[in-house]
C-alpha cells in the first residue's frame, strides 16, 4: 500500500457519500491524517468530523475554526444538484469551495496542494467565460447570490454555471499560488456511480444517461474519481498546477474530435427533481 500520504494533515469536504467518501478512504489507507467535512454524518475513517453546511457562511467560517492547521492538502468535493434553487447550487458548489480555501488558505504552506471537484457540465466553460467572469469577479458569497439573482434568465439551473466558475478559480489561482509553493488543480468528473447519479436516474429516467456517450461502456466508479483527486493532491504531481482533468472515460476527447455528440453542460440542462452530473 502506498504511503504518499504519511505524515500529511488533509482536509475532505463531502466525506460522508460517494467520491469524497471514497477519497477519505483511500486518503487514509495513504497514511493521511484526514479531517473530514460534510452537513451529513460519515462512516469514513476521518481522525475529525467537522459538520458543516458549505451554504453558510457562518457554518462554514466554524468549520475552518474546528479544522485548524496545518492543512497540507485540502480537497472540495461536496456539491449538489437537483430542481433546488440555483443560487444554493452555486453557494455551495462555488461559493462554499471559494470561501473554506480562502478561509484555510492561511494554514497553508510551501508543498501544500488544493484539488477542487467540476464535472463534464463545465464541459462549454470556453464559450461561456464572459458570463463565468462576473461570477467570479464577486467578493463573497453575497455578492454571488446577488448575482445568481441577477443572473436567473442565464444560468439555468445553477449547476453547470457554478462548475464552470469552479473551473476558472482553478485555473486563475495557479499563478498567484505558486508563488507560494502552493499547488491547485480540477477534477472534472464525467457520470460517476453515487447518489448524484442515482438522483438523476429517477428524476430524468435511463434514457437521459443512455443518451450521454461512455467511450469505456461504463459510468466511473467514485473510487476512479477519488484516484485522481488523490493523484493531484500528492506529491506526484509535484508539478502540476493550474490543470483540469477531464475523468470522463475519454467522452470529451470525442466530442473535440467530433467522434462524439456534446451531450452535457448546457445551461438549460433540467434537472426536474434530481441531480445533475
Ligand atoms: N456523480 C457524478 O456523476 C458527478 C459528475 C460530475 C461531478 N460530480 C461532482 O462530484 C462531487 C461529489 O459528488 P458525488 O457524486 O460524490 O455526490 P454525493 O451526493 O454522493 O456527495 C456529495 C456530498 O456533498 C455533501 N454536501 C452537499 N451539500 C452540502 C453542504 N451544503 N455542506 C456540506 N456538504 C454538503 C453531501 O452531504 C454529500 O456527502 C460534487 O461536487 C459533484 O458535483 C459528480
Amino acid at each position: 500500500m502506498s504511503a504518499a500520504y504519511a505524515g500529511r494533515r488533509v482536509v475532505v469536504t463531502g466525506c460522508a457519500s460517494g467520491i469524497g467518501e471514497r477519497l477519505a478512504h483511500l486518503l487514509h489507507e495513504r497514511g493521511a491524517e484526514v479531517i473530514g467535512v460534510d452537513i451529513s454524518a460519515t462512516t469514513a475513517p476521518v481522525a475529525r468530523f467537522v459538520t458543516a453546511d458549505l451554504s453558510d457562511s457562518a457554518s462554514t467560517r466554524a468549520a475552518a475554526e474546528a479544522i485548524g492547521g496545518p492543512v497540507d492538502a485540502l480537497f472540495n468535493v461536496a456539491g449538489l444538484s437537483g430542481a433546488i434553487d440555483p443560487a444554493l447550487v452555486v453557494g455551495v458548489n462555488f461559493a462554499g469551495t471559494r470561501e473554506l480555501t480562502e478561509l484555510l488558505l492561511p494554514r497553508m504552506t510551501a508543498g501544500a496542494a488544493i484539488v477542487t471537484t467540476a464535472s463534464i457540465a463545465a464541459s462549454h466553460y470556453l464559450e461561456r467565460r464572459d458570463l463565468v467572469a462576473g461570477l467570479l469577479a464577486t467578493r463573497d458569497r453575497d455578492e454571488a447570490t446577488r448575482w445568481c439573482r441577477e443572473h436567473s434568465a442565464d444560468i439555468g439551473t445553477g449547476y453547470s454555471v457554478s462548475k464552470d466558475a469552479v473551473v476558472w478559480y482553478t485555473m486563475t489561482h495557479a499563478v498567484p499560488l505558486a508563488a507560494r509553493g502552493i499547488r491547485i488543480n480540477c477534477v472534472a468528473p464525467g457520470l460517476t456511480a453515487t447518489p448524484i447519479l442515482e438522483a438523476s436516474r429517477a428524476s430524468r429516467g435511463e434514457a437521459f444517461l443512455d443518451a450521454i456517450p461512455k467511450p469505456l461502456g461504463r459510468v466511473a466508479a467514485p473510487g476512479e474519481q477519488a484516484a485522481v483527486h488523490a493523484f493531484l493532491g500528492s506529491d506526484d504531481a509535484a508539478y502540476v498546477s493550474g490543470q483540469v482533468i477531464w475523468a470522463d472515460g475519454g467522452y470529451l476527447a470525442g466530442v473535440a474530435t467530433g467522434q462524439l455528440p456534446h451531450r452535457t453542460g448546457s445551461l438549460g440542462d433540467p434537472a426536474p427533481t434530481g441531480g445533475q452530473p
